[in-house]
């Protein structure tokens, strides 16, 4: 059930990438205005572009969590406990925190936070920024569905947005919250093949990206197997089928899967599990 955003105050602390990217999926839904966004970070080098559209800033993390109900931790895992330290003492039952740092668990952020605080834990993507992000959260003890469904709200045009178990949350850093970065590779590689065999870098670049977006909507959209798409590429004898060969022998499959399975339980170490 949609809800009324009405006048409620978003903060972010931390200005880094992800914090954009959210803050700005949830500025394009429309349903929060930029005086009602706050976001704090110790130095110049981020506010900028969040005073570009209209956000509030500033250096105090406290000021964000006295004048905001909504709180992002949009800070490095590591930076996590010192700025939970710092703001404690104004953080009011009232307020909904929502941490996006990969690994830090429920049971961390609650036992940093004052006792009854309500946590949830999100994992979203680079992506966010063009409103294609994949975004998994999970409910911490006191979050119940009336958090889920406000934060489905405010993040309705960072993407898709799924709610989970928390053991899925370093999974799906594994698999989509590093996995953006998997793709870009691929698609640098397969650009650097093409200026090989003598196209331009840019047309081959602007290509390679036109190739990775038509290949993931056409994915999403019919939402057909994946194998079932790559074998209607391949013709018999064709060329596909020769380029997939070459994959094959590559180990890509076998690297993608290691990917994921490296990127996880890196998440699962920086959560100290
Ligand atoms: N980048 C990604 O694709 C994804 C990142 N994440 C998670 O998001 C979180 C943020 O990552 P990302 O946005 O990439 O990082 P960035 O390095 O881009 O941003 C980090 C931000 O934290 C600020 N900061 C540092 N120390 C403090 C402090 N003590 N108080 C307040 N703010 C502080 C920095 O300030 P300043 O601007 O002054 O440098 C900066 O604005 C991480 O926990 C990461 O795990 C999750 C999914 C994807
Ligand atoms: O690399 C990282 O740790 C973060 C989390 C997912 C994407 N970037």
């Amino acid at each position: 059930m949609e809800q009324d955003l009405g006048e409620i105050k978003v903060g972010f602390i931390g200005a880094g990438k992800m914090a954009h990217g959210i803050a700005q999926g949830i500025l394009l839904s429309g349903k929060v205005c930029p005086g009602n966004v706050m976001v704090s970070a110790p130095s110049l080098n981020n506010l900028g572009k969040f005073k570009d559209c209209g956000v509030r800033t500033t250096h105090c993390n406290t000021e964000v969590v006295r004048v905001t109900r909504v709180l992002f931790l949009a800070v490095k895992p590591h930076i996590i406990p010192s700025v939970l330290q710092e703001v404690s003492a104004v953080i009011t039952p009232q307020h909904i925190i929502i941490s996006v740092a990969a690994g830090v668990t429920v049971a961390t952020l609650e036992r940093l936070l004052p006792t009854g605080s309500m946590v949830l834990r999100l994992m979203p993507n680079l992506p966010c920024v063009v409103q294609e992000g994949a975004l998994l959260f999970c409910r911490g003890t006191r979050a119940g569905p009336g958090e889920a469904g406000l934060l489905r709200e405010l993040l309705a045009s960072c993407g898709l947005v799924e709610e989970g178990p928390e053991a899925f949350i370093d999974i799906h850093t594994g698999l989509s919250g590093s996995g953006v970065a998997y793709v870009y590779m691929l698609a640098e590689a397969m650009a650097e093949g093409a200026v090989k065999m003598g196209m331009p870098s840019a047309l081959a670049n602007r290509i390679a990206a036109q190739t990775v977006l038509g290949a993931g909507r056409l994915l999403r959209d019919s939402g057909q197997h994946p194998a079932q798409l790559r074998a209607d590429v391949c013709t018999p004898g064709g060329t596909t089928i020769f380029g997939l060969h070459a994959l094959e022998r590559g180990g890509l499959r076998a690297a993608a899967m290691g990917a994921v399975e490296a990127a996880t339980e890196r998440a699962r170490e920086l959560g100290g599990k």
